[in-house]
């Protein structure tokens, strides 16, 4: 058995219309300089074109990586909050979800979880995973081992780097979080609900 590093990044800035814009392209350039350093096995991408575009743009720093795209990585709400366990500025936020949603949502997050969160079964591997906020935030609830609701408010900024290892017998290990020190300062956000620039 070996440890499985994930490489959570979410995509680059996209326009109104979930297309990758000049500057998601230019972040995700320099997240593939980054991820370059990493002796990549993998990338999957959400199905989603701004997810596409960023993991193609990824992949050009990484010659012979294959590159595919992964259904369980798709933007989604992966868990309703009661509104006892909602955070202020999320309130209302999920007034359009009905049950049927909610319970797609869980489905897709438990998929999510199963299919990339664990150890491999033979040696180490190394997987970028192109992705959303949302799922980047249920995951690392998962590895942390937080209640449910905890994916609220763990922030990634667009092409931010997350890193989290699952090592045979041992807790999953939060390595990196939202890190965006590949990125000049004037291409760091954070995405919903506070825009920040730090
Ligand atoms: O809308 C958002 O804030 C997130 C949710 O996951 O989606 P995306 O990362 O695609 O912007």
């Amino acid at each position: 058995m070996g440890t499985r590093h994930l490489y959570l990044a979410r995509h680059g800035e996209a326009d109104a219309f979930g297309e990758l814009t000049d500057t998601g392209r230019r972040q995700s350039d320099l997240l593939g300089e980054r991820l370059a350093r990493v002796p990549v096995d993998a990338v999957w991408h959400s199905p989603l074109p701004r997810a596409v575009a960023s993991a193609q743009q990824v992949a050009r720093h990484l010659p012979g990586v294959p590159v595919a795209e992964a259904p369980e990585l798709v933007d989604h709400v992966p868990h309703v909050p009661a509104a006892s366990d909602t955070p202020r500025p999320w309130l209302g936020f999920f007034d359009g979800y009905d049950e049927a949603e909610a319970a797609s949502g869980r489905v897709i997050a438990d998929a999510l979880v199963a299919r990339f969160a664990t150890i491999t079964p033979t040696g180490d591997s190394h997987l970028v995973l192109i992705t959303h906020a949302f799922q980047i935030g249920w995951l690392v609830r998962h590895a942390l081992d937080a209640p449910p609701s905890r994916w609220l408010g763990l922030n990634s900024g667009n092409a931010a780097l997350t890193v989290i290892e699952y090592r045979p017998e041992l807790p999953p290990a939060l390595v990196v979080f939202n890190d965006m020190s590949h990125l000049p300062a004037d291409l760091r956000w954070t995405g919903f609900p506070a825009t920040v620039r730090p």
